[in-house]
């Protein structure tokens, strides 16, 4: 199996349970719920992405042919005598188009702690260490199960309480970005003191100004 890569790069996670943890992205090409083009954005089914997935041109980016040739690039990214547990998160575009079991194994055996960052329409392969699902309206969900569900709010008038019979291990909403960024927050924030079960999750990347 080949993996074509948007980029890779070494940052803080960003968003969720392991804001601030340092971890090297590795931001698949494509997605089911969105061609990633402007043009399509309003007819697609998912058309708030904050994310340019298109092609294999970033940093890092490229194809790769095999499970190993893609966990070297990313352990490439690690640094070297750095200390801790590498984490590795997958994202996209959708990553599970294309992570299978083989990519999984190859980054443990470099010692990589594997989260994944999905729209949880496609069926995981085993072994994932951390799976982050963030459901779309308008897409089915197929994958009811993991560690963390991630909700961008708002969606469609949808109530996030919908989804507390799914089993996760923790529950957040996401302010959703872009114009009303501001507004979504508050209602965010609101959401999670109303509802005590619920975590905010912040881009905070987006507000340091990093990756
Ligand atoms: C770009 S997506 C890639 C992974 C996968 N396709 C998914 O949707 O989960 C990574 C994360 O960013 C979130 N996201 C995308 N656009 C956003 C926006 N405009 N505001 C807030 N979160 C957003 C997604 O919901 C997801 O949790
Ligand atoms: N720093 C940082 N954290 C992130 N967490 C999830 C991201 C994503 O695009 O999936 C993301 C991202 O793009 N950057
Ligand atoms: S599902 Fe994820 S990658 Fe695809 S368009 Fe939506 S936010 Fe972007
Ligand atoms: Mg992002």
């Amino acid at each position: 199996m080949s993996y074509k890569i948007k980029e890779i790069f070494y940052t803080l996670q960003g968003e969720g349970t392991h804001a601030g943890r340092p971890a090297v992205f590795c931001r698949f090409t494509s997605c089911n719920l969105w061609t990633g083009r402007e043009a399509d954005r309003e007819r697609a089914i998912c058309k708030f992405c904050d994310t340019d997935f298109v092609g294999t041109d970033g940093e890092g980016g490229g194809k790769f042919h095999d499970a190993e040739a893609l966990a070297t690039a990313v352990a490439s990214k690690w640094p070297v005598n750095g200390g801790g547990r590498p984490m590795v998160v997958c994202t996209g575009g959708e990553p599970l188009l294309q992570l299978d079991a083989d990519a999984v194994d190859a980054l443990h055996a470099r010692g990589f702690y594997v989260a994944v960052e999905t729209n949880g329409t496609v069926t995981p392969p085993p072994g994932i260490d951390w799976l982050c699902v963030s459901p779309k309206i308008g897409s089915e969900l197929l994958v009811t199960k993991g560690h963390e569900l991630k909700f961008v709010v708002p969606q469609g008038g949808v109530d996030p309480t919908t989804f507390e019979d799914l089993e996760f291990e923790s529950y957040r909403v996401q302010p959703m970005d872009g114009p009303d960024v501001a507004a979504n927050t508050e209602l965010a924030v609101q959401f999670c003191l109303d509802h005590p079960l619920w975590q905010l999750s912040l881009q905070t990347h987006k507000q340091l100004g990093i990756p």
